[in-house]
């Protein structure tokens, strides 16, 4: 048994799956350590869902096992499994208050009220709704009433929560704050989280892990960092954050993982882990926030990218523009704005060099 396995909680081991003649997953493995939390993350209708009913008990598999705590428990009945889910819709009995809701499972487990009633105490606190008790659901904001579906799913100490957009009916401020919310509670219980989003900045943000997801398939996982910063294919770079892409011709190796390439009809050095060779085609990627402008005015030599400055958007924190090349392709430019020059600014139809922070280009195999 080797260092993973002996950490995993949950495993799925070449699962197939399918609705009727759809497959959905195939030979599908996932591997999710004690007390992490890992985020499915995709497009609508990639298999997030149905990965976390699998976990759950509520899907039946065609092929594969499922492990919990290293025991195969593929026919365990859900309710027989140490799992819990929060579903999007908090599901709360509507004319029961706080406190019978998040008791109700304890009761029919056959606990002492008085040890249900330690357990509430101590969950509510932690969900920061002490003597909201005798509250019914309807007195609650989306928020709380969140926070009591979250409550009621963990009371019962769970070896695993699953947590299905969770957080998506609730409003952008608030949503933020639940975020923090959930991984501080996540850190006191020490229960491992699986939470399904199609939110990329909520998986950036609150997960240890993040598994990407398309078409049923695993396209990488890793921490935050490694899929922002270093998506392994075209989709994890499009799909998490924005990018410019540019198809790249190699021109030389410069050794030390540097290479000169051919981009927009022009030489740049660029740097890349690949082990590439001259002819070879490459996409090179760069985020908006890695790209710099500086205005040029008659007389400045105009080499390099070149290009005019199609719309510029004041966000608060940064000034984005749509730089439109001569060649006709267009870039989105995210600048933060300058302490030192607080008249920094681009005017329409100006004239711009695009440079980028050197060495921060993302070089991917091309895909056509
Ligand atoms: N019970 C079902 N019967 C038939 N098809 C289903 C069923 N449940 C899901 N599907 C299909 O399986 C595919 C995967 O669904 P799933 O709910 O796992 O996707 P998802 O990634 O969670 O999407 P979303 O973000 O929209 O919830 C979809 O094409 C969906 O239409």
């Amino acid at each position: 048994m080797n260092e993973d396995t002996q950490n995993a909680v949950i495993r799925l081991q070449g699962v197939d799956k399918s609705y009727g003649n759809k497959r959905i997953l195939s030979q599908f493995d996932l591997t999710i350590a004690d007390g992490e939390f890992v985020t499915l993350l995709g497009p609508s209708g990639c298999g997030k869902t149905t990965v976390l009913r699998i976990i759950a008990g509520l899907e039946q598999l065609d092929a594969g096992d499922l492990l919990l705590q290293n025991q195969v428990i593929t026919q365990v009945p859900a309710e027989k499994r140490h799992v819990n889910t929060v579903f999007q819709s908090y599901a709360l009995f509507p004319h029961m208050t706080v406190y019978d809701n998040i008791a109700f499972g304890l009761r029919t487990q056959g606990l002492e009220e008085r040890e249900i009633q330690d357990r509430i105490t101590e969950m509510l606190g932690l969900v920061q709704l002490s003597g909201y008790e005798q509250r019914k659901p309807a007195e609650l904001s989306g928020g709380q009433q969140q926070r009591v579906a979250i409550a009621r799913a963990v009371v019962n100490k769970p070896k695993v929560l699953l947590l299905d957009e969770s957080l998506s009916a609730l409003d952008y401020k608030l949503r933020k704050q639940m975020q923090i919310e959930l991984k501080r509670l996540q850190r006191q219980l020490g229960i491992t989280f699986v939470f399904v989003t199609h939110d990329q900045e909520e998986a950036l943000s609150m997960s240890d892990r993040i598994v990407v997801m398309d078409d049923g398939r695993i396209q990488q996982q890793g921490t935050p960092r490694e899929i922002y910063e270093s998506p392994a294919n075209l989709f994890v770079a499009n799909f998490i954050g924005e990018s410019n892409r540019f198809d790249a011709d190699i021109e030389s190796s410069l050794g030390n993982h540097r290479y000169r390439a051919r981009i927009e009809s022009q030489s740049f050095e660029i740097h890349s882990k690949l082990e590439l060779q001259p002819g070879d085609r490459v996409h090179v990627l760069l985020r908006p926030e890695d790209m710099r402008l500086k205005e040029l005015n008659n007389g400045d030599s105009e080499a390099g990218l070149i290009g005019t400055v199609l719309e510029r958007n004041y966000k608060g924190m940064t000034l984005d523009s749509l730089i439109e090349l001569d060649s006709g392709k267009q870039l989105q430019i995210s600048e933060f704005f300058d302490e030192d020059d607080p008249d920094f600014d681009h005017s329409l139809g100006q004239r711009v060099a695009i440079t980028w922070v050197p060495s921060w280009e993302v070089v991917l195999p091309y895909e056509g």
